[in-house]
């Protein structure tokens, strides 16, 4: 029997979350929700969002997000994808993301996967993979 990385019988969660399409789609509507929260009065996302909201060059800082994000979440779900942005650490640091903002990012995350029908356990195996990113997150 092969390892769990190469045993066909045993699939990634890359691939049963659809591969590329999937990883995409879960991005663009996690992207979205993020955008559509900025724009609520009392939004909890736009403090932190607004140097890439007034960016005259936002159309390719979105892009740059965009392609780092789902080659980010392609190499963690065990695709082929890599990923090649800053560490989470450096992305966020100066941002002194609070729980409060974490919290309701997540719940973007969560209203993605619901909006993509992930199953259960693709559910639970992908927040455990942003859940473990959240140290490196919050309060930098
Ligand atoms: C596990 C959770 C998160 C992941 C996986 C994630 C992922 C990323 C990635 C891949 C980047 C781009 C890094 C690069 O350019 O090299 C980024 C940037 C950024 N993230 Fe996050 N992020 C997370 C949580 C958050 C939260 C909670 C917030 C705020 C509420 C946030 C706000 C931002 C902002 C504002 C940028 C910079 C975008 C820009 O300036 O162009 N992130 N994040």
């Amino acid at each position: 029997c092969g390892s769990k990385e190469t045993d066909p019988a045993t699939p990634t969660l890359y691939e049963r979350m659809g591969e590329l399409k999937g990883i995409e789609g879960f991005v663009d509507v996690l992207m979205a929700n993020v955008a559509a929260e900025t724009a609520v009065q009392n939004s909890s996302m736009l403090r932190t969002h607004s140097p890439l909201l007034n960016d005259p060059d936002k159309p390719a800082r979105l892009a740059r997000l965009r392609n780092n994000f789902i080659n980010q979440m392609g190499e963690a779900t065990g695709g082929p994808l890599k990923y090649t942005g800053l560490s989470m650490l450096s992305a966020h640091k100066g941002m002194m993301i609070t729980e409060k903002e974490w919290s309701v990012w997540r719940q973007a995350a969560d209203a993605s996967m619901e909006t993509n029908k992930l199953g259960a356990k693709e559910r639970a195996e992908l927040a455990t993979i942003l859940d473990e990113m959240k140290a490196a997150t919050v309060g930098h």
